[in-house]
């Protein structure tokens, strides 16, 4: 599904934290949110998911703008995952991925053969199948998170937005979960701190700082060694193997 937003701004006692962003990205694209640490890409990921809401008549999802979609209407078409994701209940794995399919079922109505195959799917691809009866409470940080994105996968949203999924992940992981968003069918908005993971695996880059866009569109055209320099005021080598893979190297001063 697209995503539209024209002149995205978001205030905060007094303080604007986007400044008239515009994001557009075709249906099925991956998209790197990068910047560094205050920058606004957890702003501008909760802005795309309809959370803020004095934005939502400038964002269309799908063409149809925000201010006019039902809350199911968007828990099908978006699923966030937030950083810190916490859990107020014991639930095990299966459970919390089961909450996933909610806006697809009515009070009443019972759990379906589709249920669970989306549920069986979101277990598999974040390799969970095997912990599914695992207490939320006995697990690491990094399954917590992988549980947090199996709920979102099992919701099946056109659009899904992750706030530094990688975050908590070993570095074997870390490459399953980049490579797993790179197959997945839907449209995808991912922030992240690691630029190789960006450059690597992503279709688009969005580079943000101070709550601008500073630059947009294909990865090394975004990422330079001369806006790494500007931007986050590090010294860098981009270089690109014979692979294919292009590896960025930082230098400590
Ligand atoms: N509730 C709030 N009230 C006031 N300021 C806020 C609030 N939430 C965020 N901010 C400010 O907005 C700016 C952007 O924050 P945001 O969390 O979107 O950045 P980020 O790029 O995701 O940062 P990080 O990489 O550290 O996670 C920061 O300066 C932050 O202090």
């Amino acid at each position: 599904m697209r995503i539209d937003g024209q002149n995205l701004t978001i205030s905060r006692e007094g303080k604007t934290i986007l400044h008239q962003v515009n994001f557009q990205l075709d249906s099925g694209r991956k998209l790197a949110l990068i910047g560094p640490n205050g920058s606004g890409k957890s702003t501008l990921l909760r802005t795309l998911a309809g959370l803020e809401k004095e934005a939502n008549a400038q964002l269309k999802l799908g063409g149809e703008p925000v201010d006019r979609l039902s809350k199911q209407q968007m828990a099908t078409r978006v699923a966030l995952v937030a950083q810190h994701s916490q859990l107020d209940m014991d639930l095990t794995v299966e459970a919390l991925v089961r909450l996933g399919r909610t806006p697809y079922r009515g009070l009443f109505s019972a759990w379906s053969q589709q249920d669970t195959q989306a549920v069986e799917l979101a277990l598999e691809q974040t390799q969970l199948t095997q912990l599914r009866h695992y207490h939320w409470h006995q697990l690491s940080g990094g399954l917590q998170q992988r549980c947090q994105i199996a709920r979102a996968l099992a919701q099946q949203p056109d659009i899904l937005l992750l706030d530094e999924p990688t975050n908590h992940l070993d570095i074997q992981y870390q490459l399953e979960l980049m490579a797993l968003i790179e197959s997945l069918p839907m449209t995808v908005v991912v922030s992240l701190h690691d630029l190789n993971l960006a450059v690597n695996y992503c279709s688009d880059v969005l580079l943000l700082n101070h709550g601008k866009v500073v630059a947009s569109g294909d990865p090394l055209a975004v990422i330079t060694e001369e806006r790494i320099a500007s931007v986050y005021g590090v010294r860098s080598s981009i270089c690109h193997q014979e692979d294919g893979d292009v590896h960025i190297a930082f230098q400590r001063r």
